[in-house]
């Protein structure tokens, strides 16, 4: 991906979408070329987690906040190993960042990690583009990408964008996940036992379990039903990922939906179940990032702000309750902007999931009681 890992300076680089578009601006992070799918979030604030998601890896992601970096990188507040984000797009980046717990800055970072990244563009005409003509492909190029004189030479770089692969049939959650199973610990007394299914799980989700008492098995996005169940778990979560749901895999799904034992879904976990109940996903247009997100529970008439990172969605009718073969399923909660299904639920077994992420990192806390009902959920099976 990365050329070159030379400090970017103020080296030129462009960006360049796969419909032509382009955009000239300097050099951010390292130096050298990159391809994924560019995408928007509208987080004004935690990009640390955001590029720290395994649910970016191979996106491009475009801040729509003109100020990115003010805070410096931390190092407490990553959510996984390393940033997964496949390029990294700012209007104006913070030339000092200033915060207590900073330890170097987003820059220094990005270049270390060797992110190839591009700033001084006019990040809100690109945003309304993709917002207009949907995500695409796109690519970043500075340095030796640029040699030769393809600085001016659209038509070459936009054919390359052209040969990098889609997200659409992207299986990507073992490229993301744990190779082997750890645990989290309870935090106090231990009250139940976990098994989580890493399809891209960011490092606070197990923490907001843990605080709840449970101890939770983080399993390889590849184990069984048999390597779930030799957990002794009395729930199993499914957790977040990048990729396209259509091309995963459902039998371990399946399995726990069979069984009825309590279950709980985010985002690509929330697609999975709905494609394990027989409900499409599609594309969406250009997709919800960013932590300012309105949905309504219906169940309680709430409206929640959420943190929301998902190109995909489910294909569930929101106006009444289907049979599924595990039984009766309804929307459980929807995005107030578009209507979009952001929860299933199933009425007869304990199940249920959401297409956002109530761990909110970073993000509001709105959504805190999902791990709630989880825990009662367990709570009633034992009873
Ligand atoms: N955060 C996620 O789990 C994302 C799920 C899926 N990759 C999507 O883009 O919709």
């Amino acid at each position: 991906m990365t050329l070159s890992t030379r400090g970017a300076g103020k080296a030129p680089a462009v960006l360049v979408l796969e419909d032509g578009r382009s955009f000239r601006g300097r050099a951010y992070g390292a130096v050298g070329e990159t391809f994924g799918e560019a995408v928007f979030s509208t987080g004004m604030t935690g990009y640390q987690e955001t590029l720290t998601d395994p649910s970016y890896h191979r996106q491009v992601v475009v801040m729509t906040a003109p100020h990115i970096g003010n805070t410096g990188i931390n190092d407490e507040d990553d959510e996984s190993g390393r940033i997964w984000v496949a390029g990294y797009v700012v209007r104006d980046p913070a030339r000092i960042p200033s915060n207590w717990r900073s330890r170097r800055s987003l820059d220094e970072e990005l270049l270390r990690q060797g992110v190839v990244g591009i700033s001084g563009i006019d990040t809100r005409a690109l945003t309304r583009h993709l917002r207009e003509r949907g995500a695409m492909r796109v690519g970043i190029f500075s340095g030796d990408a640029l040699a030769g004189g393809a600085l001016d030479d659209d038509t070459a770089l936009t054919a390359r964008v052209k040969e990098a692969p889609l997200m659409k049939g992207a299986n990507l959650s073992a490229e993301v996940a744990t190779t082997e199973t750890y645990v989290v610990p309870a935090v106090g007394t231990k009250r139940f036992t976990v098994a989580a299914l890493d399809l891209g799980i960011k490092g606070m989700t197990p923490q907001r379990m843990a605080e709840r008492g449970i101890e939770v098995h983080v399993l390889p996005a590849t184990a069984t039903v048999e390597d779930v169940y030799a957990v002794g778990p009395d729930g199993v979560f499914l957790s977040n990922g990048p990729g396209d749901p259509a091309t995963a895999d459902l039998t371990v799904v399946k399995g726990v939906l069979e069984r009825g034992t309590p279950l709980f879904g985010i985002c690509f976990g929330n697609q999975l179940l709905g494609r394990a109940l027989g409900f499409g996903t599609y594309k969406l247009k250009y997709g919800h990032r960013g932590i300012n997100q309105p949905v309504q529970d219906r169940s309680t008439g709430k409206v929640e702000v959420t943190a929301h990172n998902h190109g995909f969605a489910v294909d569930a009718p929101l106006d009444r309750i289907s049979d599924t073969p595990y039984g009766r399923a309804e929307v459980s909660h929807v995005c107030l902007n578009d209507n979009v299904v952001e929860g299933l639920r199933l009425l007869d077994r304990p199940v249920f999931s959401v297409q956002y992420h109530p761990e909110a990192a970073a993000g509001p806390h709105d959504a805190a009681y999902l791990f709630d009902r989880f825990t009662s959920l367990m709570e009633g099976q034992r009873a």
